[in-house]
């Protein structure tokens, strides 16, 4: 037998689970969603109170709800496009549909071996092993129930994988042109991502061979500098750069990754810099810390300095993006059936693990977490 048979070249999946943050859909939702986020994870009351009103600046909505649909229908009809015959399924971590309710509907439907795709790029604890924990916790429930659950794999990151640089690329380029064409040739680029505790960033991914930060540092500066290539080939133009942070929680005196986008527009902005692309590059789409953190926040404070600023958008549904997600799956799957399939990556780091290992982006606490060398149900 062949496993080259065009009948399942998704063979041994037989679903693909997006697997997402969920938001608020209005404003009875926020204070729920905000205690299903932050439960017992110690984020200040100030905070709350704070992130609360950045949702009802927007009616209590979050968008990123509506871009995991528009997700979900790029990633449908390119695998029909493609005829691919792979279900995609919908859940999420902190607001309906909930992936517990999902991992139930999935097995009702006689689906056994399930891929996931986490909205999420990069290593670190809540990017990707909180997304393992929360998926044990629902194979768990569910075993609870007197179900058997399907068993559940996950999509390695794709940070690096030019389906979702390439977009960002253009977006750079894109925003680089809304900026006045006095500033666009001297403008720098300023790659944000969401800031981590210090001690997060230090421990993500298998640390070896990554300096301070970790794989969730390093995986970003090597997306930063990838970009920042493809821009200068593009325009002819050497445009520096440099990785920020954005959306810092936590208590003052532990330390998170650091400059904050604001500051460092005020340091840019002193330094004579006469323009900033900011290049969300930590997030998939642009959901509530990009337009509250960079669209609200960090725009005031440039509109205040007297600084001109553009943002990129992020990949979204991109069908670069949902082509990529159709390759990935496909290299996953020909992987498990015994191939050793090209494993497309740019950059400096190489293709990332199919499985993470033991001890990877640690907890604070230990906890079950599937899709990895130490899940109880890999
Ligand atoms: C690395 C990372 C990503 C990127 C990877 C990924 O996408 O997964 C991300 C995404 C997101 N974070 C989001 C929202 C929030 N994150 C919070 C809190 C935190 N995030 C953290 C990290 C990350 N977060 C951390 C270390 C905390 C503090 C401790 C904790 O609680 O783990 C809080 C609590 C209040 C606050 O502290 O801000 C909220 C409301 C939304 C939804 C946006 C929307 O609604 O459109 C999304 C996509
Ligand atoms: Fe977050």
């Amino acid at each position: 037998m062949s496993d080259q048979s065009p009948a399942a070249p998704c063979s041994p999946y037989d679903a693909l689970l997006l697997l997402s943050f969920g938001g608020p859909e209005g404003p009875d939702d926020v204070v729920p969603f905000l205690e299903n986020v932050t439960r017992g994870r110690g984020i200040p009351r100030e905070r709350l109170k704070e992130v609360g009103q950045h949702y009802f600046l927007f009616d209590g909505v979050s968008p990123i709800n509506a871009q995991n649909r528009e997700l979900l229908d790029a990633l449908r009809k390119d695998f029909a496009d493609h005829g691919l015959d792979l279900p995609v399924y919908w859940g999420n971590r902190n607001w309906a549909p909930y992936l517990p309710d999902t991992l139930r509907r999935l097995t009702q439907d006689g689906h056994r071996r399930v891929l996931t795709l986490a909205t999420s790029a990069y290593a670190s604890y809540s990017g990707c092993r909180q997304y393992r924990e929360n998926l044990a916790d629902a194979l768990a429930a569910l075993e609870a129930e007197g179900l058997t659950p399907p068993r559940v794999d996950k999509l390695r990151h794709y940070f690096n994988h030019p389906g979702f640089v390439r977009p960002m690329v253009d977006a750079t380029l894109a925003a680089l042109a809304e900026l006045p064409e006095g500033v666009r040739e001297q403008a720098h680029l300023a790659f944000t991502t969401h800031s981590i505790p210090t001690a997060a960033a230090d421990t993500s991914g298998p640390v070896a061979g990554h300096g301070d930060g970790g794989a969730y540092v390093a995986q970003h500066l090597d997306v930063a500098r990838l970009i920042a290539e493809a821009v200068r080939e593009e325009t002819g133009v050497d445009h520096p750069w440099q990785l920020v942070y954005q959306s810092r929680s936590g208590a003052p005196h532990i330390p998170w990754l650091e400059p904050d986008i604001c500051d460092h527009l005020e340091s840019a902005h002193g330094a004579g810099v006469p323009g900033v692309v900011m290049v969300p590059i930590g997030f998939v789409s642009d959901h509530m810390e990009v337009k509250y953190d960079l669209d609200t926040e960090a725009t005031a404070k440039a509109a205040d300095l007297g600084l001109p600023v553009a943002r990129a958008a992020t990949v979204g549904a991109d069908p670069r993006f949902a082509a990529a997600v159709r390759e990935l799956v496909l290299e996953r799957a020909a992987t498990e059936r015994g191939r050793s399939p090209e494993r497309c990556a740019l950059g400096a780091l190489g293709p990332g693990h199919d499985l993470c290992p033991v001890g990877c982006c640690p907890a604070r606490a230990p906890r079950p977490a599937a899709a990895g060398a130490d899940s109880p149900y890999a």
